[in-house]
Parts: structure tokens; C-alpha cells; sequence
């Protein structure tokens, strides 16, 4: 019986955290980076942690911090994980004592089997879309074409992903998990309870279509 993973990124406050646990999230994402809509402090992201219930993942989002900065947020909070959403290099996501998903922004003229053994550390690859204008968040699908098959570690697919599109998304991709965050807002940086419930149905529903076929 296999079960594809969600999770929901960018919780700025508890209800949304609890929307998507109510919902059947199995991890919530936490944005460290000061520019973003989405971002919190260590103090507000451990308000929120603090009221998780057990078996629900905890990840804090980073872009290009200093090592220090990301040292502070994990001895300050109850994070399980660490997402590295910029340019970061294996040795730097290494240093943390947490295991890590490396986010990758997809190009056409990227090699995504490289990036597995660039990353072999690495939990998972986060395959989110490229833009020029922003680093992720972007709320914008990128060619699922170009993600090859026969990828050795855990995918998880972002990137624009909505409940329009995510029953497509799985059913092209097959992914290990999804991972959404504006498409299910209600505006940016609040999340919408209709969308996160909608979103987590379709992902069930594919699932379960799924493992009737096998
Ligand atoms: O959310 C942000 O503002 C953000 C800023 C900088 C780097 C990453 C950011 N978000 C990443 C995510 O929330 C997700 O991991 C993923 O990229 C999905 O985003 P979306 O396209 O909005 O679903």
C-alpha cells in the first residue's frame, strides 16, 4: 500500500499548522528566510511546533544562511528536518546533526542524476521550478518532463502545485511527496482550510486509485 507524503509549506500561524494536520499532512514547513511573505522567527515557528502532536515532521526552510543563523534556529526550536533552498553545497547542508532535503530548481540543462550524487547526503530531492525572479515560492509548475526516470532517492515534487493540478502531478510523476504552499493560500502567507482539505483529498483519492490498480 503505498502512500504519497504531503507537505505543507510556509505555516505562519497554529490554525493553518492544525488545518493541514486535520487534513492528514504529514509535514509542515517553516520558512527562515526574512524576505519571504511566509517568513517567521525561531520564537513564532517554536509557538506553533510547541502545540504539534507527535509523527507530524517538522521542517525549517533555508536559503543561503549563515551557518550560524540556521545553528541558532535549530537549538531554538523542535525542527526534525532542514530544507536548503539556495545554493548551498553538501558539505554545508551536512553540518547540521539533522537529516536535509536539498531543493533543486529545475532547468532543462540540469543533470538531476548529478545532483543525487552531488547530494548523496541529502534525505531527499526537493524538485521545485526555476525562476529568475525568486528562489522558490514561486507558485508556478516546471516541465515534469524533465525529471528523469529511475531516480534513486525520495521525490518530492513543488512548485505551483494546487488542488487543480496535483491529481495530473502524481499520476505523471509518481512522486514520494508533494509539497505545496501557495496554492493552497488563501492569501500569501495565510492558508486556506478549504484548499488545504481539497488538496489533501485529491492527493488520497490518487493514492487510493492507485493502489487498486496494483
Ligand atoms: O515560500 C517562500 O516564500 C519561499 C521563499 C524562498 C525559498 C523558498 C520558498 N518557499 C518554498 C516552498 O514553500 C516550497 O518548498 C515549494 O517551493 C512550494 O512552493 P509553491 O510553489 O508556492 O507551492
Amino acid at each position: 500500500m503505498k502512500r504519497t507524503r504531503v507537505k505543507i509549506c510556509g505555516i505562519t500561524r497554529q490554525e493553518d499548522a492544525w488545518a493541514a494536520i486535520d487534513a492528514g499532512a504529514d509535514a509542515l514547513g517553516f520558512v527562515f528566510y526574512a524576505t519571504s511573505p511566509r517568513a517567521v522567527t525561531a520564537s513564532q515557528a517554536q509557538a506553533i511546533m510547541k502545540t504539534l502532536p507527535p509523527y507530524i515532521s517538522k521542517v525549517g526552510l533555508f536559503v543561503n544562511a549563515a551557518a550560524a543563523e540556521v545553528q541558532q534556529v535549530v537549538a531554538e526550536t523542535s525542527l526534525d528536518c532542514l530544507q536548503f533552498h539556495g545554493d548551498e553545497a553538501a558539505d554545508y547542508c551536512e553540518k547540521f546533526n539533522l537529516p536535509y532535503y536539498k531543493a533543486i530548481r529545475v532547468k532543462p540543462e540540469l543533470n538531476l542524476i548529478q545532483c543525487e550524487l552531488d547530494f548523496a547526503s541529502a534525505s531527499a530531492l526537493l524538485l521545485d521550478t526555476f525562476s529568475e525572479k525568486a528562489v522558490g515560492g514561486t507558485g508556478q509548475t516546471f516541465d515534469w518532463t524533465l525529471i528523469p526516470a529511475g531516480m534513486q532517492k525520495p521525490v518530492i515534487l513543488a512548485g505551483g502545485l494546487n488542488p487543480d493540478n496535483v491529481t495530473q502531478a502524481l499520476q505523471q510523476v509518481q512522486p514520494y511527496a508533494v509539497d505545496v504552499s501557495g496554492g493552497v493560500e488563501a492569501q500569501k502567507g495565510i492558508k486556506s482550510q478549504e484548499k488545504i482539505t481539497a488538496f489533501m483529498q485529491l492527493v488520497m483519492q490518487q493514492d487510493a486509485i492507485r493502489n487498486r490498480a496494483v
